[in-house]
């Protein structure tokens, strides 16, 4: 559980794992050491291991190797160093979702695994989107788990956003079209629309959701205008394996990474970043929906790399 205080403080707090696993192994390589071909290796099996890809390592140390060879330096010029690289490479994809108020409405389809926080994320987004004017309405989409209905529904009397349900073993792309249909009638800015998890291996529940997609386009041939999806940060690398099937079958626009607080390898966002160059729109360091805010480079690569400020 988050103990509250301010954004900043939640952000070093929940990459604490990730930033602590760094500094240390930074340290241990750096501590009266120069920067050598040892060192670098080092360094560079460390940025792995955390997760950060191959690129980002290589980047680093060439960096380093460039300015810095055969000079002794201190743990914090590496980190700063690496924070430098990660805000480069991370800067062009931290973008808050955009919604496009003419669209009326513009429709985001929340997918992911099953646990990854997809009912947390809308949540979030519907107090946030709320908050700053718009009319949003929520459709609950996860048709398999009662209980994912009932969760949504709290969220949508919470924010006072009206709400599209269906009972368990509906057909979620017919509830996906109505909400559609009701958030039209009701002039909304934004739908909202949930999905049931699945792994990204179930052929058949992918075919789900591309249906979903499809039968959406007969409210809106543009539809869905935003395809949103939920990654779990403790999975480590299965999130690259995650992003690319979601991506291939749904067209993914943008990602919000969950949980990093639960894991030491917070550096599998960089690394999808690079990769992909998706979007990132928001990052969640906590249980609590406090703890899910628009994902910002340099406080991410800062508190990453256990840096202050
Ligand atoms: N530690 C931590 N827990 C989180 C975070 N985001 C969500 N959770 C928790 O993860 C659990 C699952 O979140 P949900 O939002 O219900 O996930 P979901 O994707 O809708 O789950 P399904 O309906 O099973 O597909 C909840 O207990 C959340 O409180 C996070 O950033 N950190």
């Amino acid at each position: 559980m988050s103990e509250g205080g301010s954004w900043l403080q939640r952000l070093k707090r929940g990459l604490g794992r990730s930033s602590t696993k760094l500094s240390e192994g930074i340290v241990g390589i750096f501590t009266k050491r120069r920067l050598d071909d040892e060192t670098l290796d080092e360094l560079e099996e460390l940025l792995i291991q955390a997760d950060m890809g191959i690129t980002i390592a290589d980047e680093v140390t060439t960096r380093l190797r460039k300015t810095r060879f055969g000079q002794e330096v201190t743990p914090e010029e590496i980190r700063a160093a690496l924070a430098e690289v990660i805000v480069e490479l991370i800067d062009p994809i931290a973008k808050p979702l955009k919604i496009d108020a003419k669209l009326k409405p513009h429709v985001v389809l929340v997918v992911g695994v099953n646990g990854s926080g997809k009912t947390t994320t809308i949540g979030k987004f519907a107090k946030s989107y709320r908050d700053a004017g718009l009319k949003v309405h929520l459709a609950a989409g996860d048709t398999f788990r009662a209980a994912a209905v009932e969760q949504l529904k709290i969220w949508a009397e919470r924010t006072g956003c009206p709400i599209t349900t269906r009972p368990t073993g509906a057909d979620a792309a017919g509830l996906a079209l109505d909400a559609y249909n009701a958030a039209k009638a009701e002039g909304a800015d934004l739908l909202l629309i949930d999905t049931a998890g699945r792994l990204q291996n179930r052929t058949d529940l992918m075919a789900e959701l591309q249906k979903i997609v499809r039968v959406l386009k007969k409210g809106d041939p543009a539809a869905p205008h935003s395809v949103l999806l939920v990654l779990d940060a403790t999975v480590g690398q299965n999130a690259h394996a995650q992003a690319e099937t979601f991506r291939d079958m749904v067209g993914v626009t943008g990602i919000v990474m969950t949980k990093l607080d639960g894991t030491a390898r917070g550096g599998v966002l960089v690394s999808l970043a690079e990769r992909y160059g998706i979007p990132v729109h928001a990052i969640g360091v906590g249980e609590t929906a406090e703890d899910l805010r628009p994902f910002e480079a340099t406080a991410f690569a800062r508190s990453l790399v256990g840096l202050e400020g």
